[in-house]
């Protein structure tokens, strides 16, 4: 694989940002990657792990010469970051990052990205509940999807070399827009989330079972939703303050549905749960026919993956 960039940045170096590290370095897609966390424990660590070429004290060092910068921080940190760092960006540069929401990041990144200078948000549906320098691995965007969501006036050119970045780390691009993104997002990933955490919630409720029962006899369906609850707490926090319209939307017809299957669970009103199952089996049918069905810990796999 050829260089895509000469100079990369990431700034925020977790999950995504070390993946992203490995999967460039090992197809040889950039020169030299700068890396800048706001914590020196963070850097420290990177440093130890010879995570990126050079790590930085500051946002301003890491992007100065960079012909790409990747926002890697909590979607709620997006925007700061952007002002920290602007005055530092080379002209020609593309901004881009890895936020699971989009809009929110456009409307508050986008004021402070100089002229001359490329934003093109980006999306990587691929991630674990692992957070920090030392969880990411150079597999992670294989075969999985990467949307971009451009902004309006986004340059083609520099589109395609962002989309080339991710290809070159074996994922599969798409272009989507920034709200239908945030819709297809609380469907598919902030909502479940947000049940995952609550019944987890839940069984922490009943304290006295958990200590005894819960824990012990823990089934499938019940393991998965731990896996997902024990996701970054300030990641998710983000999530849903900035994907705060659509996740209610999406919160508001669960619920709806919710009250549907208790009715009819009172009520004995078998036929009804018979046909809903029925309904959704067929969904997971048609997941698993599309090729989407996973049983790794993680997330987006596409057509014809196992
Ligand atoms: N974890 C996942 O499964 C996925 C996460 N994302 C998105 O990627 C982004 C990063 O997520 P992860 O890598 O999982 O998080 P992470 O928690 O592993 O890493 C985030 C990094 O950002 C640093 N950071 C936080 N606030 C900062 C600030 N103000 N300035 C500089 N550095 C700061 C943290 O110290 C940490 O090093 C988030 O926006 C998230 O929504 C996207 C796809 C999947
Ligand atoms: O680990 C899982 O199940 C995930 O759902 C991973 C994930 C988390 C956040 C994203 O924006 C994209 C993917």
């Amino acid at each position: 694989m050829s260089q895509v960039y000469d100079r990369v940045a990431l700034i925020g170096l977790g999950l995504i940002a070390s993946s992203m590290y490995w999967a460039m370095k090992r197809a040889g897609l950039a020169g030299e990657v700068t890396g800048y966390a706001r914590s020196e424990a963070t850097r420290d660590t990177a440093r130890r792990i010879g995570l990126c070429d050079r790590v930085c004290d500051s946002v301003t060092e890491a992007v100065e010469g960079a012909d790409l910068v990747v926002l890697c921080v909590p979607v709620g940190a997006m925007g700061a970051v952007a002002a920290e760092m602007a005055p530092a960006l080379k002209p020609g540069a593309t901004v881009s990052d890895v936020g699971s929401v989009k809009r929110d990041v456009i409307s508050t990144v986008a004021p402070h990205i100089p002229e001359g200078v490329h934003f093109i948000p980006a999306h990587p549906l691929a991630g674990t509940e692992h957070s920090g320098p030392e969880s990411g691995f150079a597999e992670l965007f294989a075969n999985r999807w990467l949307l971009i969501v451009p902004t309006e006036g986004s340059d083609p050119e520099a589109v395609a070399r962002l989309r080339a970045l991710w290809e070159g780390m074996g994922a599969n691009v798409e272009e989507m827009d920034p709200d239908h993104h945030d819709l297809v997002l609380a469907v598919t990933s902030h909502t479940p989330h947000l049940i995952a955490y609550t019944m987890v919630g839940v069984a922490d409720d009943l304290r006295r079972v958990t200590d005894s029962e819960v824990i012990k006899y823990s089934a499938a369906g019940f393991r998965d939703f731990t896996r997902i609850a024990a996701s970054d707490p300030t990641m998710w926090r983000d999530v849903f303050l900035t994907n705060k319209d659509a996740t209610l939307e999406i919160l508001g017809r669960f619920t709806e549905e919710l009250f549907a299957l208790q009715r009819a669970i009172r009520t004995g009103d078998g036929d009804l749960l018979h046909d809903y199952f029925t309904r959704t089996r067929a969904i997971r049918r048609g997941i698993i026919e599309a090729g989407q069905d996973t049983d790794a810990p993680d997330f987006g796999r596409v057509k014809g993956t196992r």
